[in-house]
């Protein structure tokens, strides 16, 4: 049984607009960092893995149980955040996390407790006296308190400080430790890549890509920088790993792939006065993929009906 596992899961808003036939495979006990830019389908997609919308075609299984006909099952294994949170300006964060505790019996608020302590939140607050970043939070700790076989997480750390992003962090890597499975949707691509095995790139409603981040970034050119202390005898650009060199008087950048011995053994007998050699992120593996979108060819502006399916 996997966490997530999809067969030509597909909601459309009109044609071509939406979620286009979604194969997807999520095992548990991973992190998976789901990726796309604005009007991608990413929130599409999750709202149907959950139940909130129902598919045009294809199927899906969460945790083994029908996203659609055993939604309510679905709905008791899954902690959600929504990336657009909707909390009751007049209550307290410790009020919804009881009346969570009633709806989910056999609960407790301890390890919510434990969250809120970790994320520096104020539990007893009115929530709509809260900051942006606290009420995000608030929305974390919800989703988060009852220790879930799946966790789905619409932009998690959206408005939290450094310090806080990197406790929601070590609280997705503490999941996966427990052997729980997370599902991030996240513009953010360096938290994706501080804490997810693999990521998936949607775009225009489709699954463009997915990989490790390992081989993901084992795959990109190294960026090269060298600043010499003499002129420099070797012409680095000649070598056969190096692309987008370029030389100015005692300076050198350039794009290097391959193992590193090739350079070094090139580079031993200059003067060197600094060198760096440093992967590439996410970002720039993802960069390329997202310019085809900034020229315009989204057809996110095409959507013009409200869906009927819409239940949640
Ligand atoms: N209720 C709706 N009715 C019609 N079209 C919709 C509806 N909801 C979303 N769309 C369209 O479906 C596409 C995918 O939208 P979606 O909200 O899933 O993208 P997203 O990746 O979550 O974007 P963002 O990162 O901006 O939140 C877009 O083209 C959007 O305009």
């Amino acid at each position: 049984m996997h966490a997530i596992e999809t067969d030509r899961l597909s909601k459309l808003y009109a044609p071509g607009v939406g979620l286009l036939p979604l194969n997807l495979t999520v095992p548990v006990g991973e992190i998976f960092g789901f990726i796309g830019p604005n009007g991608a389908g990413k929130t599409t997609a999750i709202r149907t893995l959950l139940g909130f919308l129902r598919a045009s075609g294809g199927s899906g299984r969460i945790l083994g149980h029908d996203v659609w006909a055993q939604r309510v099952a679905v709905h008791r294994q899954v902690g959600y955040l929504s990336g657009e949170l909707h909390l009751p300006r007049g209550h307290s964060a410790r009020e919804l996390m009881n009346r969570s505790v009633r709806l989910r019996r056999g609960t407790d608020t301890h390890y919510g407790v434990e969250v809120a302590r970790r994320l520096g939140l104020n539990l007893d607050a009115r929530l709509g006296t809260l900051s942006k970043g606290n009420r995000q939070k608030v929305g974390l700790t919800l989703a988060l308190m009852h220790r879930c076989n799946l966790l789905i997480l619409d932009e998690p750390t959206d408005g939290l400080d450094p310090l806080a992003q990197e406790t929601a962090l070590d609280l997705l890597r503490e999941a996966r430790a427990e052997n729980r499975t997370v599902f991030l949707s996240s513009h953010v691509l360096s938290e994706v890549e501080a804490v997810a095995g693999r990521v998936g790139l949607i775009r225009r409603g489709e699954l463009i890509r997915v990989e490790g981040v390992q081989d993901l970034k084992a795959s990109l050119p190294q960026q090269l920088r060298v600043r010499f202390a003499t002129p420099p005898r070797t012409n680095l650009a000649a070598l056969g790993g190096m692309s987008a060199a370029v030389a100015r008087d005692l300076d050198f950048s350039g794009a290097w792939r391959g193992p590193p011995d090739d350079l070094l053994r090139a580079l031993a007998g200059e003067s060197i006065s600094s060198f760096s050699l440093t992967p590439s992120s996410l970002e720039d593996a993802f960069l390329g993929e997202y310019r085809v979108d900034e020229v315009g060819l989204s057809p996110s502006g095409a959507a013009q009906s409200r869906d009927p399916d819409h239940v949640g």
